[in-house]
């Protein structure tokens, strides 16, 4: 054996040897956490007050939420470990998912989040920091199959350690592992940019611009999963909110939180930011521009003022036995004293309601010739109000809306879109005409959610209800006193606490519902303020998207990720500033991403010809690594195209079977899309959740963004040039989604800037 195989076996066997027990830390904890779970559900069998119950609630969920994050480390609990330098102490650290300490609480292994693990992502040859050696921990399972060092100081490392030096870098290794469809945590590998954007500060909008490929998703998340570690008091109870582009997306970035062992976060695309909404579909780009644009503020506030109306002339209100009158002058009264009051228009409506009931009791009175009395006009408006003509009366002048019926109302509507929207062109009216049943569309939810800030909720009806459900609960609490003295289980004089008591009995009978945790109860709330909000693809979102994302943050806490190179959507930005700058003051800062980890070389040099015909004045980032294999572009005949796809693909996949597996995707204009899904039955379409389980997929551009794939055949580019003003753009975004091999196969003509591929 060389002397260096027997220092490696030598290195190999020592880190064993500490990762065995670490996992046996691992497991011990497991038990007490497993063992406490047990003894508090066993408790919960014997009943308790209302409050002993949620209690035990929360802490059988705490100790549920502890085994689950030593469940979620298994795979991979360690994997690295800094040597300091003599002078600055010696220390040796290992690095894992969790911080473990021993029972004298002496660190074990350093939680990757913790200031003291930094050194491991922040070291670099030429600033090492106190670091001489860095080493990466290469585990299959629980045994540690590989070290990997970078040492920094040779001179500071003692004969035998220098020649146990191991050479394979841990990165590529990590980024040679096939596509699973599912995003991996890297916490490993993560490289020194990639750090400074994890550990940037909570306060204030971080924007992270990169081309694609250089890990903005993968940081965006590892940076959550961070400031839930450091600032765990303001988040945990406030939640972090992650926005992405679409639900195939959430799917695949969906696992990278739990498995880094945090669960108050919300993922959820734009379309599902309105609670009881859940938008999918798209608009046409003439309607995604008009929506988007900050002139829609305007429009829905008119649109809501048109509903506060005032008669024509008298309004008759005809009752069982008399005929009552609303004149013009009291209407208008009652508006002008609602309007006055600046309050959202279903708060508001309670003021006008009842001015006018008022009114009608007044004129009541003057119909029968009498004085009013004290206790007409006390008892006089509610009444009325239990009439339903009077209610229907009233209604038709100021009605009580939801934010779906207003704006499903003015959409569908020509002469209410014509009153609220003077300022629109025709074109731009006929642009939002959509039918009264049509689905919402994910323009439609900033809308929404517009309406719904000047709309408010008269909450009077929900006060009501809780105040019955706490009469319900007394109620059913009386009854179980009762039952439990009838069948004599009731807390006798001498005979020690009742195995069962009624406020337990009571509250079975009750529907409680589960104690939820901060993100179900700020998901279902539109109003809710969240301690940080992420949003990746920022670029897409339109000013009035950024409107309703900024009322979720009113603190400015937010990471927000993406390219402006790769902006699809035409109400997209154009540039951070134009969509940031009026909600910051300009206060935004930004970190740079310029290293793609996913394509490779031959295929980000075509990539960045593109970029150079679309955005000049951006730069494609440098790939890390090469294949060895340029693109390849395949010409079929005229009305060919289908098939010429089809044999690539199946060529592809042979050999991606012949390699052991690995994930395809075709990624065509939309133009091509459908007699696509014919011609390739065996392709999941890329709008469904579970489209990454499939080894080939069909997408379009829009639903390939932030997605890789193994290979892509990209469909029709001329079609993806041309399919709207940011056509350039989406080429651009197609053809890097790949980690391996792209081929593009085009009918006719390439597009000129791909024209060097031509045979
Ligand atoms: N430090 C790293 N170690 C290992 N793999 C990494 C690292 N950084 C990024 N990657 C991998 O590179 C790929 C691209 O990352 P990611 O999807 O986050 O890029 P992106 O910038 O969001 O791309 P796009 O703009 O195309 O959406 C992923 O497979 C990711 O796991």
């Amino acid at each position: 054996m060389k002397a260096s195989q027997a220092a490696l076996a030598e290195a190999l066997r020592a880190e064993q040897s500490y990762v065995t027990a670490l996992y046996e830390r691992l497991d011990t904890l497991r038990e007490r956490e497993e063992e406490a779970l047990s003894t508090v559900l066993r408790d919960g069998a014997h009943g308790g007050t209302r409050q002993a119950l949620v209690e035990r609630e929360v802490r059988a969920d705490e100790h549920a939420g502890s085994i689950a994050r030593f469940n979620g480390v298994e795979g991979g609990l360690c994997f690295g470990r800094i040597d300091h330098a003599d002078h600055a102490g010696g220390a040796s650290h290992y690095i894992g998912r969790i911080g473990l300490r021993d029972d004298t609480h002496e660190p074990l292994l350093i939680d990757w989040r913790a200031p003291a693990a930094r050194p491991f992502y922040a070291a670099s040859p030429t600033a090492p920091g106190t670091l001489v050696r860095r080493r990466h921990l290469h585990t299959r399972g629980r045994r540690v199959t590989g070290v990997d060092d970078e040492v920094f100081d040779l001179d500071g490392m003692a004969e035998s350690e220098r020649r146990g030096l191991v050479g394979e870098a841990a990165l590529l290794a990590a980024l040679r592992r096939g596509r699973t469809g599912r995003m991996t945590d890297v916490v490993a590998t993560i490289q020194t940019e990639q750090d400074r954007v994890i550990r940037s500060g909570l306060q204030g909008v971080l924007v992270v611009q990169g081309g694609p490929g250089t890990g903005k998703t993968v940081a965006a998340l590892h940076r959550a999963a961070y400031l839930l570690y450091t600032y765990r008091d303001t988040l945990a109870r406030r939640g972090v909110l992650v926005i992405g582009p679409g639900a195939a997306f959430l799917h695949y970035i969906g696992q990278v939180l739990p498995s880094l062992g945090e669960t108050d976060v919300v993922l959820t695309p734009l379309g599902g930011l309105f609670p009881g909404v859940s938008a999918t579909a798209e608009d046409g780009a003439r309607a995604a521009v008009v929506k988007g644009d900050p002139r829609m503020v305007e429009v829905i506030a008119a649109a809501v003022r048109d509903r506060q109306l005032l008669p024509a002339g008298p309004v008759d209100i005809p009752l069982e036995d008399e005929a009552l009158r609303l004149s013009p002058r009291a209407c208008a009264r009652a508006r002008d004293r609602a309007q006055a009051l600046h309050a959202p228009h279903n708060v508001a409506r309670k003021r006008f309601v009842l001015d006018l009931l008022h009114a009608l009791v007044r004129e009541r009175a003057r119909q029968h010739g009498r004085p009013l009395d004290e206790e007409e006009l006390r008892h006089g408006p509610a009444e009325l109000w239990a009439q339903p003509p009077v209610r229907a009366a009233l209604d038709a002048l100021w009605p009580p809306l939801t934010p779906l019926r207003l704006v499903a109302e003015l959409l569908s509507d020509p002469d209410r879109l014509r009153s609220a929207a003077p300022l629109l062109t025709d074109d731009e009216r006929a642009a939002l005409l959509r039918a009264p049943d049509a689905p919402w569309t994910v323009g439609d939810v900033p809308l929404l959610d517009e309406a719904a800030e000047l709309l408010g909720t008269d909450d009077s009806a929900e006060r009501a209800r809780a105040r019955a459900a706490e009469e319900e609960r007394r109620e059913e609490e009386r009854y179980a006193r009762e039952v439990l003295q009838i069948v004599g289980l009731d807390e006798g004089e001498d005979e020690g606490p009742a195995p069962v008591d009624a406020a337990a009995l009571a509250a079975r009978h009750l529907d409680t519902g589960p104690v939820r945790g901060t993100a179900q109860r700020a998901a279902a709330d539109r109003s809710w303020a969240y301690g940080h909000v992420i949003v990746d693809e920022a670029q897409e979102l339109s000013a009035m998207a950024w409107r309703m994302v900024m009322r979720r943050v009113p603190t400015r806490s937010m990471t927000v990720v993406g390219d402006v190179a790769q902006t699809g959507s035409p109400a997209g930005a154009a540039s951070w500033g134009q969509m940031l700058d009026p909600y910051t003051r300009g206060g935004w800062r930004e970190e740079r991403l310029t290293v793609n980890y996913r394509t490779p070389a031959e295929v980000m040099d075509l990539a960045a010809e593109v970029l150079a015909e679309v955005a000049p004045e951006l730069s494609a980032p440098e790939s890390v690594r090469r294949e060895g294999r340029r693109p390849v572009a395949v010409r079929a005949p005229r009305g060919r195209l289908a098939r010429e796809v089809v044999r690539a693909v199946e060529t592809d996949l042979a050999d991606l079977a012949e390699q052991g597996g690995g994930r395809l995707a075709v990624v065509a204009a939309d133009r091509a899309v459908d007699a696509l899904a014919r011609a390739l039955p065996g392709a999941v379409r890329g709008d469904r959740p579970d489209a990454l389980d499939s080894p080939l997929v069909l997408l379009t551009v829009a639903q390939a963004k932030g997605l890789e794939f193994d290979r892509a055949v990209v469909a029709d580019p001329a079609g993806i040039w041309s399919q709207s003003p940011k056509g350039g753009h989406d080429l651009y975004v197609a053809i890097t989604r790949v980690t391996r091999r792209l081929t593009l196969v085009y009918e006719g003509e390439l597009p000129e800037v791909l024209g060097r591929l031509a045979p």
